[in-house]
């Protein structure tokens, strides 16, 4: 297995429930499940039922998402909203931007300020779709340093899969708390209440700087794709999608929970946590997988196969094979095929990509794509190497070769992305990113091959 990440972090020693989308049953305290039903006259504890769905009630079993938590007061006593601002975070669609055929690219996001929480801390780089009819997806990059307090965060617009480039993260969460380390990612499923904090925030006086990237999907959840001619095995492997153990607190101070609706955000206040849920059973909760575990699967021949070998998960669309969302990845791997141009190729695609990198280099640039950058090359645009990567790809000895020092990704959607306002003039753009082609020139001699 790859070196990246898991031996180099710090052991997660929180207990899980194994495998995508399980049918799980978590107690934090012994019998605080019902026995045999979801809705006794009276639950143990005296605790209040409620249940959580995630997909219509009639959905199809295989698509059926929905948990039934065991909590101290029912969700329905926050309550009422007031809205908030929250200026950095745009939804899709946004009203007079046309979506920009040029490529575009980013440097890291600098930080907003040296105090702010991962909502504060989140700005949208593009989107597309549209929220109200549950197509296409946000994408924000963010960067904070401190814990949400006594702040916590449910996303009525969508599921949220959060790829931590620098810093580990804790996530406390209705159904129990998660460590997602860099190298690693989460997934939060629609309407589920959680915060987000620098792991080790508490343990010491150092300054945690988290930084990382966001797709908020608003369309079907995200899945595992099927393998087809691979097999039953490959790819993402189920078992290596792991849930949280229910963990509750209760405490009696002003609690703050922001929700984001159609775009707005609202805030209500609330004088108990609303992270008190002590018993859940069902498969909609959140999920962590380490990215080391992919079974990246590759050509042993010659040429560049499509990156959809790569997936990790897919949100289909209504189209079959045709994604409202795919993540997926570039992890660690070798490199072996024959009398092959390496890199990735040129290419002008229907689906539409934002890329960013976790961690190394990506094989298609050799320079101006660090860790933490991002990318997007909307449908159509042509894009690939740059000329640095293929003067030196159409040269390279073809001998087996291990590319271990990378780990990047891509949100690839059939929905054209538009950038926001914001990062279409922010200082960390770089406006001359369509200059890294232009020293590809003709090589054509007709008289030889
Ligand atoms: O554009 C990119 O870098 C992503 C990408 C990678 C690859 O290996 C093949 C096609 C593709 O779009
Ligand atoms: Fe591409």
């Amino acid at each position: 297995m790859g070196d990246q990440g898991s031996s180099k972090r710090r052991k997660d020693t929180l207990r899980y429930h194994s495998g995508f989308r399980n049918h799980v049953s978590s107690e934090a305290l012994p019998g605080a499940l019902p026995v045999g039903q979801n809705s006794p006259q009276r639950c143990p504890y005296g605790l209040y039922a409620e249940q959580l769905s995630g997909s219509a009630f009639t959905a199809p079993r295989s698509h059926n998402l929905r948990s039934w938590l065991y909590r101290i007061r029912p969700s329905v006593v926050q309550g009422a909203y007031r809205p908030l601002e929250m200026p950095r975070v745009a939804t899709a669609p946004l009203k007079n931007i046309s979506p920009d055929p040029n490529p575009m690219r980013w440097d890291p996001m600098p930080m907003v300020d040296d105090d702010s929480d991962f909502l504060e801390g989140l700005t949208t780089l593009a989107v597309n779709g549209d929220v109200q009819t549950q197509t296409g997806c946000g994408t924000h990059l963010y960067a904070f340093t401190r814990g949400m307090r006594q702040r916590f965060f449910c996303n009525a617009d969508g599921e949220l899969l959060i790829v931590p480039q620098q810093g580990s993260l804790e996530v406390r969460s209705e159904m129990g708390l998660l460590h997602v380390a860099s190298g690693e990612i989460v997934v939060i499923p629609r309407g589920i209440k959680f915060q987000l904090n620098p792991l080790d925030e508490s343990d010491s006086d150092t300054r945690h700087v988290c930084r990382g990237y966001v797709a908020e999907n608003y369309g079907a959840p995200l899945e595992l794709p099927s393998l087809g001619p691979i097999g039953a095995n490959g790819l993402a492997n189920p078992r290596d999608f792991l849930a949280p153990s229910a963990w509750y607190e209760e405490c009696s101070d002003d609690h703050e929970l922001v929700t984001k609706f159609a775009g707005g955000f609202w805030m209500a206040t609330l004088d108990h946590s609303p992270l008190d849920v002590v018993a859940w059973h069902g498969n909609y909760a959140p999920y962590k997988y380490d990215l080391a575990t992919f079974n990246a699967i590759n050509t042993v021949s010659f040429d560049h196969p499509d990156p959809s070998i790569f997936t990790v998960l897919t949100s289909p669309s209504d189209t079959a094979g045709v994604a409202n969302l795919d993540f997926v990845i570039f992890p660690p791997r070798w490199m072996v095929a024959e009398n092959t141009f390496r890199p990735p190729y040129f290419h002008r695609n229907l689906m539409s990509e934002l890329m960013g990198l976790i961690h190394g280099e990506y094989d298609a640039k050799r320079e101006g794509f660090s860790p933490g950058s991002a990318s997007l090359h909307n449908a159509m645009t042509p894009h690939g190497p740059d000329a640095a990567t293929f003067a030196a790809a159409s040269q390279a000895d073809l001998a087996p070769q291990y590319q271990g020092n990378t780990l990047a990704f891509m949100f690839e959607s059939r929905y054209l992305f538009q950038a926001t306002p914001h990062a279409l003039k922010a200082e960390f753009r770089q406006q001359e990113y369509g200059a890294v082609w232009q020293g590809l020139e003709s090589h054509f001699t007709p008289h030889t091959r």
